[in-house]
């Protein structure tokens, strides 16, 4: 699927394959491309570029994290790759069957048990009535939460419901997942919990999946490649890549933990003083 500024700049492409302009900072040259942007460009109305000239391209099975200061333009870039909003320059390209959400809030239908909640996304996704409840239970055990079917949002923990959330959005069966802030609200230790399930489901499913936090430590602990946006307007200000290897070295983390805050840092202030 592709989304354009106009028709006059439109870059149609084929998903799947990696179109003429393609950028070589996805994992490998040989790399097929999930995800492109070339030029992307963005603006609400008549106000200044949110985001501006984003080249990238994120390789199918990529993890990759958008890190950025607040007001920088990381939902507004998932909102576009979502094809929920249209780029006002450049243009995105993504699979062809969309992708799956994931946000902050849960968003689960309070009146539907955890089953029934991932009952709803397969039968959205056209899965045949008499498939959807063995689905919604390995969905739902996949995220160790088969226990706690048949309870309702309310009687669910938050880090709980964001794990029907994950089911829910993997019951989409899409090939990306797109994630905005999915841990914010949790505590440290469910949060960790789920970041290890996460990357369990992210390594059995082979999804592509970009991660957006303005959370350093959530970035190194999951991303393969971190993408630090700039603010006022947002553009590609850093490109890191994270190997296990770093993951396992709790000073070479650290270190590179201390980096990425000291450029946040930066471009928050550069954001809290530019003229509005
Ligand atoms: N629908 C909209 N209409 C007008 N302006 C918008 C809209 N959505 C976002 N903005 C503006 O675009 C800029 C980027 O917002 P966005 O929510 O994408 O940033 P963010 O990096 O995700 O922020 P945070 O980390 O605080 O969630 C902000 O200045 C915001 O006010």
């Amino acid at each position: 699927m592709s989304a354009a500024a106009d028709t006059t700049t439109a870059g149609i492409t084929t998903a799947g394959t990696t179109p003429t302009g393609a950028t070589p900072d996805a994992g490998s040259d040989e790399a097929r491309l999930a995800v492109e942007l070339h030029g992307l460009g963005l603006r609400y109305g008549d106000g200044p570029p949110v985001l501006d000239g984003l080249d990238l391209g994120i390789a199918e099975g990529e993890f990759v994290s958008i890190l950025g200061a607040s007001g920088c333009g990381k939902s507004s870039l998932l909102n576009v790759l979502a094809g929920l909003t249209a780029p006002t320059a450049g243009w995105v390209d993504v699979p062809v069957d969309g992708a799956a959400l994931m946000f902050q809030d849960s968003a689960l239908l309070p009146w539907l048990t955890a089953q029934q909640n991932v009952e709803l996304a397969l039968r959205l996704a056209g899965v045949p009535r008499a498939e959807r409840g063995p689905r919604a239970r390995r969905l739902l055990d996949s995220v160790h939460l088969v226990r706690a079917h048949d309870r309702k949002p309310h009687e669910l923990s938050g880090g709980m419901r964001q794990r029907v959330a994950l089911a829910r959005a993997l019951a989409q069966d899409r090939r990306l997942l797109l994630m905005d802030e999915p841990f914010a609200a949790l505590d440290a230790i469910t949060r960790d919990l789920l970041h290890d399930e996460l990357h369990a489901v992210w390594r059995a499913t082979g999804a592509t999946i970009v991660f957006v936090t303005h959370n350093v430590r959530e970035a190194i602990r999951l991303a393969g490649r971190i993408v630090v946006l700039s603010s006022d307007p947002g553009r590609i200000a850093e490109i890191c890549t994270v190997t296990d290897a770093l993951r396992a070295d709790p000073a070479g983390a650290e270190a590179l933990a201390a980096e990425l805050t000291d450029t946040l840092r930066k471009e928050q202030e550069k954001h809290d003083s530019a003229p509005r």
